[in-house]
């Protein structure tokens, strides 16, 4: 064999990541298997991005990779050989000169609500209307907002969603401090911060379909050393993977950023007879104040081949079709063209 000189095999990979609690917790969970497939020890190299240092609302600043680009940068300039993200904060639209070398198998999808005593939204809600006022719950997301909102108003209930941001303790804070009866934070990050114990409820996906790609990571790299990117692709789970693809076309086909009222979800199910397992893919689009939410669902056999990716795209797009004719651009408001 001649391949590459001892030393290299034996230099660490560098893994670079966000700096917060979450994104290093995620990052040391693939760095472990990283190294489990390659033999190779990995160091994490801390990047900051521009979504960590602005104050600015996410619904104002997102939707462009503000967590995203700072670790593309450092990929393209070799400064790290791959880089690990949470998948419902890269923009849909591919990259130049990278490749999604792997989507690991999803975390629980569901946003979960962490409330004052524990409480699920209907005994909060009537708790605090018997003491004579509103729930106030904390969220930056429009997606999350939106249909609180809507849940709100289907259920008789006096609801007020107010924008937050920061980390899981600063958010979780609030609550601790009272300033709000509960926050709405995903289970996933949670759950990878061994912090699960502080969930009070999951949101059904009924109440509240979660962001495109929620709960999965993408693990992205130059794919200029091959050796490294076949390695990387050992830890992609196709299912996972050809889901949040459906997700993302519908997202993509929307033109709807990360920070815009829109939800996604694609499950698979068990086909009828011998023919292939079913994917079904649930949107929905609405308005903040959750006075509209347009819902619709799209499914079709999906065999895992190599054509899944195009067939997933296929269905997202279709149901983004279905949403837009039903008006759902007017619901996201208008849109720079
Ligand atoms: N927008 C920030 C972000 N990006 C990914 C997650 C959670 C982890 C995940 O979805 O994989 C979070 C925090 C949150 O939504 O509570």
């Amino acid at each position: 064999m001649n391949g590459q000189p001892l030393t290299d095999q034996a230099a660490p990979l560098r893994l670079g990541t966000r700096r917060s609690a979450l994104a290093m917790a995620q990052s040391g969970m693939v760095a472990r298997e990283v190294t489990r497939v390659t033999g190779r020890p990995v160091e994490l190299v801390e990047i900051t991005t521009y979504g960590d240092v602005s104050r600015e609302a996410l619904a104002q600043i997102g939707g462009t990779g503000v967590f995203v680009s700072a670790l593309r940068d450092a990929l393209l300039e070799g400064r790290i050989d791959f880089a690990v993200h949470s998948l419902k904060d890269l923009p849909t639209a591919a990259p130049e000169g990278l490749v999604l070398a792997a989507v690991p198998e999803r975390e629980d999808v569901r946003d979960a609500l962490v409330s004052h005593e524990g409480l699920g939204l209907e005994e909060l809600t009537e708790k605090l209307a018997g003491a004579g006022r509103e729930t106030r719950i904390g969220t930056g997301s429009p997606r999350r907002a939106a249909q609180l909102n809507a849940w709100a108003a289907a259920h008789g209930a006096s609801v007020v969603t107010t924008p937050i941001r920061g980390n899981v303790d600063t958010r979780i804070g609030f609550v601790a401090s009272g300033e709000l009866d509960a926050v709405v934070l995903a289970a996933a990050g949670l759950n990878r911060l061994g912090r699960a114990g502080e969930i009070s409820r999951h949101l059904d996906p009924e109440l509240m379909l979660p962001a495109p790609g929620q709960g999965a990571l993408a693990i992205e790299c130059t794919g200029a050393d091959t050796a490294l990117a076949a390695a990387l692709a050992t830890l992609d789970h196709a299912p996972t993977r050809v889901a949040v693809t459906a997700e993302r076309a519908l997202l993509a086909a929307l033109e709807a950023g990360c920070s815009a009222p829109v939800g996604a979800l694609a499950t698979w199910h068990p086909g009828s007879g011998d023919g292939p397992p079913e994917l079904q893919l649930e949107g929905v689009v609405g308005t903040v104040d959750g006075a509209t939410l347009l819902k619709m669902s799209a499914n079709g056999p999906l065999v895992l081949d190599e054509t899944a990716g195009q067939q997933a795209q296929a269905l997202g797009h279709a149901l983004a079709a279905r949403l837009l004719a039903a008006g759902a651009s007017t619901l996201m408001g208008e849109r720079a063209r």
